[in-house]
């Protein structure tokens, strides 16, 4: 299959430039909703070097590969569409001959998520690739402890319009609370590298809010239900504390006239259907109240545990403004600016970077990633391309320029 005729589906693919680089190293996180993968290119000048960095484990002078990081998704829906885009890339042969013996006999993979188990026979039927589960909550958590420590402008504040880059302080970057939010959402507790728990969890993700959007709205793309959101007024459809008290604030428990009392409360007391709501009110009502919810929720948690940052990360977020701001507004609102809310640039890909950080732990292939160097993921090494609401993805998941260590 041609690349191009992916398009609606890899999201964040440098179409021209991998398809010629030699690719390396897949990593993959079968979601619920949707797969995301990392992979490895070389740099076209062949970007084999001896290293002249002291790295950590003392590999002095062991040969570098220069390159960048990768990061494309699919729907899970259409897991063909993923095995053909792997296939057509050839990571089959490149990137994944285990301990001496050959591509075929031994194929490898690091995948994580519920569809590394799910869809074990289909990758090795299809691509005669086994896939190398890794835990999904360890993936998360080592893909978040490398973007934070590793990614220069990685992490940021999201309030009022206004996105701000956080600088991470190393030695102070533990303990936080991870939320990733995918089909469901879980929320960890992360005190180092390796050592988290997960507290917490709720099942009003989104996956909720592209299933039920799907079903009020009729929308055929979560692209189309969150862009519907941008026009919409959640006023409409939500009964507002205004509306149980005359119009008036209700000051004595801190509630103002505007804030809501009552998601979707408004089509109670309306006489109205389905169809005579606008599905852009229905889309921005849906969205603000899974936000809002997930953002309460997490800074309770955090309350419990004493966090003061709070990283939210997965596909529901997607660099949505309006998405974010909820989220944060509701961090800010309960823990009264105790608390922040945090967001990453590569927020969908956390367990996916996890699975591909594991080969180093295996020692894979002979192969280890025992240091990424990471640059700045400027605009200007760009070529990934996010295809979705133009103005309103602030995230572009672009390409992470690094080397890698071989053992
Ligand atoms: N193109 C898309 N198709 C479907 N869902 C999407 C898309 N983009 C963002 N999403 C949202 O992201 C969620 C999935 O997030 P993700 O972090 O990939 O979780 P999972 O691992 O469960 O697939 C979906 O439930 C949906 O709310
Ligand atoms: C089961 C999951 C870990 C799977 O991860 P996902 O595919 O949603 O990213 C996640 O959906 C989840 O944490 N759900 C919430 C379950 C709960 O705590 O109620």
């Amino acid at each position: 299959m041609e690349i191009g005729n992916l398009e609606n589906h890899v999201q964040s693919e440098p179409m021209e430039e991998s398809s010629q680089a030699q690719i390396s190293h897949l990593a993959l996180d079968i979601g619920g909703s949707l797969i995301k993968l990392v992979y490895f290119s070389q740099n076209s000048d062949g970007g084999c070097s001896k290293s002249s960095v002291q790295v950590s484990n003392g590999n002095e002078g062991g040969p570098v590969l220069q390159g960048k990081l990768h990061f494309a998704k699919f729907e899970t829906a259409k897991i063909h569409d993923c095995i053909d885009f792997i296939q057509s890339k050839q990571l089959r042969v490149t990137g994944c001959q285990h301990n001496g013996a050959s591509a075929n006999e031994k194929c490898v993979i690091k995948a994580t998520g519920g569809g590394a188990y799910k869809f074990a026979d289909l990758f090795k039927e299809k691509l005669g690739i086994c896939l190398g589960k890794e835990d999904e909550m360890d993936s998360l958590v080592a893909g978040a402890n490398f973007l934070l420590k590793s990614v220069h402008n990685e992490a940021f504040t999201y309030m009022d319009g206004q996105k701000e880059f956080a600088q991470i302080d190393q030695e102070d970057l533990y303990p936080y609370l991870l939320v990733n939010i995918g089909s469901g959402v879980s929320m960890i507790k992360v005190d180092g590298p390796g050592k988290f728990e997960r507290v917490s969890g709720t099942n009003v993700g989104g996956g909720t809010f592209w299933g039920l959007g799907r079903l009020l709205t009729k929308c055929k793309s979560f692209d189309e239900l969150l862009e519907l959101s941008h026009r919409g007024n959640n006023r409409v459809v939500d009964m507002l504390v205004g509306d149980i008290y005359g119009g008036t604030d209700y000051k004595k428990i801190g509630l103002s006239s505007t804030a809501i009392a009552s998601s979707f409360g408004k089509a109670i007391s309306d006489n109205k259907e389905l169809e005579d709501y606008k599905p852009e009110d229905i889309s921005r009502s849906l969205l603000r109240m899974i936000s809002n919810n997930i953002g309460q929720i997490s800074y309770l948690n955090a309350l419990r545990f004493g966090l003061k940052r709070i990283f939210f990360a997965g596909f529901f977020l997607r660099g949505h403004a309006y998405t974010m701001d909820t989220i944060a507004v509701a961090v800010h609102f309960w823990s009264k600016g105790e608390a922040k809310a945090m967001f990453l640039r590569h927020e969908g890909f956390l367990g996916a970077l996890g699975a591909f950080m594991s080969y180093e732990k295996h020692g894979f292939d002979n192969l280890m990633v025992h240091q990424l160097v990471q640059q700045s993921p400027s605009a200007s090494h760009g070529g990934d391309k996010t295809h979705g609401p133009a103005d309103s993805e602030l995230n572009d998941n672009p390409s992470i320029n690094c080397s890698i260590y071989l053992s």
